[in-house]
């Protein structure tokens, strides 16, 4: 396929997502049964158009006067993939699978500028009503921190210490230029191209097979070596999910002393045993979900995990969709079961140990807030300092900007070039 039918294509299966409300992912699965000519570069490259235009959904409407779906496509097409429009509207007519010719509107609108005096919440690219929250948790910054969750988010692997190494790993995916993560002393990372650029299919290769390494966002590789578990302790794992900080303790620890995962949704958690499996982590304990399923761990945990069930605002630039299908009641619904999550993992704790709060959510309803509210109500505990905490996991100092109020750490695209994250140490006192 050409480009006109690939912007053709990407105008259909966004509109699917918008009006069915589907995940981008299923919508394009659909998109590729029903259209079986389609080679992976094609299905690559519609794939890239639909999130591109669900990134900038917002400024992309302003700019072009309309939020259709054929609006969001063709200003990807021109402000993020550089087509020249004229010559595109040109080229439609050749292609009998292509979207109609732009019309005059389309063609002075799509090559504009969206105004300085637009609104924050357009220029910054996130929803109305979470204008106020970001302002808050990021002040001044506010709108330059919502642009770079509007970009392409990189392929990051964690190498998987217990059965490789960063060069070894490196060396096995050198057809796709990998270069070392910033931060991870263990990982690996492939910039995202741009266009139509496809991102590497690294879980076909052996090393992935092996166990060598995992696909992981380099900032879930930094929350789980802040969380600082240490090879002989106890640690539960509350929200284990498919395993992936899981997996990550287990390589930090060495194989040595235990974690216990549990995950309160039994699907969630299913994934999780090849994957021990595969990684060769030998001190896990799954604990599928059952009412007298931790019983026998209260008061006995060095550390309990808590990998929260969040908005995953932290996550946009992978999953541009959520962005706009947000809404006031499920933060809220999402702020209840992390209290109800910080109460309950406190029991699991020995004299002297820590909880570990993580979000993957950049709003400070899930993340500040909710650690001042622990506090206050369980004066008991304190936030191990950010300082200490990035020390010990990367041995540099903590860089400046990632320190939030209630001492804890953030992680941002804009700030660390990762997804974002949150992460506070609540240690109870001795
Ligand atoms: C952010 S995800 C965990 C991701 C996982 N730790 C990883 O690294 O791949 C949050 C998880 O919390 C689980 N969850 C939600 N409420 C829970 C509860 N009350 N107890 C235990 N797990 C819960 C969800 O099922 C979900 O799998």
């Amino acid at each position: 396929m050409r480009l006109p039918g690939r912007l053709s294509a990407a105008i259909d299966v966004l509109t699917d997502v918008e009006t069915r409300k589907r995940p981008i992912s299923e919508a394009l699965k659909a998109w590729g049964l029903n259209n079986r000519f389609a080679g992976a570069g094609d299905r690559a490259a519609i794939g890239n158009l639909v999130y591109d235009a669900l990134r900038r959904r917002a400024s992309h409407a302003a700019l072009m006067g309309n939020d259709s779906a054929r609006a969001l496509v063709l200003a990807v097409a021109v402000r993020d993939w550089n087509e020249d429009p004229a010559a595109l509207s040109a080229s439609f007519g050749a292609d009998s699978h292509a979207p109609d010719a732009l019309s005059e509107d389309e063609l002075a609108r799509v090559v504009g500028e969206v105004p300085d005096d637009t609104a924050g919440f357009v220029l910054a690219d996130v929803p109305e009503w979470l204008a106020p929250s970001l302002q808050r948790g990021f002040g001044d910054n506010w709108i330059a921190e919502g642009q770079d969750m509007a970009g392409r988010p990189s392929l990051d692997l964690r190498v998987n210490t217990l059965k490789s190494s960063r060069e070894r790993v490196m060396k096995s995916l050198i057809r796709f230029t990998p270069a070392e993560t910033a931060i991870s002393p263990i990982g690996v990372t492939m910039p995202a191209g741009p266009g139509d650029a496809r991102t590497p299919n690294v879980t076909s290769d052996e090393g992935y097979l092996k166990g060598w390494f995992e696909v992981q966002d380099q900032g879930s590789q930094i929350v789980a070596a802040l969380a600082g578990a240490r090879p002989g302790e106890q640690v539960l794992d509350l929200c284990a999910g498919a395993g992936g900080k899981t997996l990550a303790l287990a390589a930090a620890m060495m194989n040595k002393g235990q974690i216990f995962a549990y995950d309160s949704d039994r699907n969630r958690l299913a994934p999780i045993y090849d994957r021990l499996k595969r990684n060769g982590a030998r001190n896990v304990q799954v604990r599928a979900p059952q009412p007298d399923a931790l019983d026998d761990l209260v008061g006995k945990m060095d550390r309990v995990v808590i990998d929260a069930p969040c908005t995953g605002t932290g996550t946009w630039r992978r999953r541009p969709d959520t962005k706009w299908k947000l809404t006031p009641e499920l933060l809220a619904q999402r702020v209840g079961e992390q209290a109800a999550l910080l109460l309950e993992a406190q029991r699991f704790l020995k004299p002297g140990g820590t909880v570990v709060y993580i979000t993957c959510s950049i709003l400070p309803e899930e993340n500040d807030d909710q650690v001042a509210a622990f506090i206050a109500a369980n004066p008991g505990f304190s936030s191990t300092p950010a300082a200490e905490l990035w020390s010990v996991a990367f041995n540099t100092a903590l860089p400046l900007g990632l320190e939030t109020a209630q001492g804890g750490i953030a992680l941002t695209p804009r700030l660390t070039g990762t997804d974002g994250f949150y992460l506070n140490a609540l240690r109870l006192a001795a």
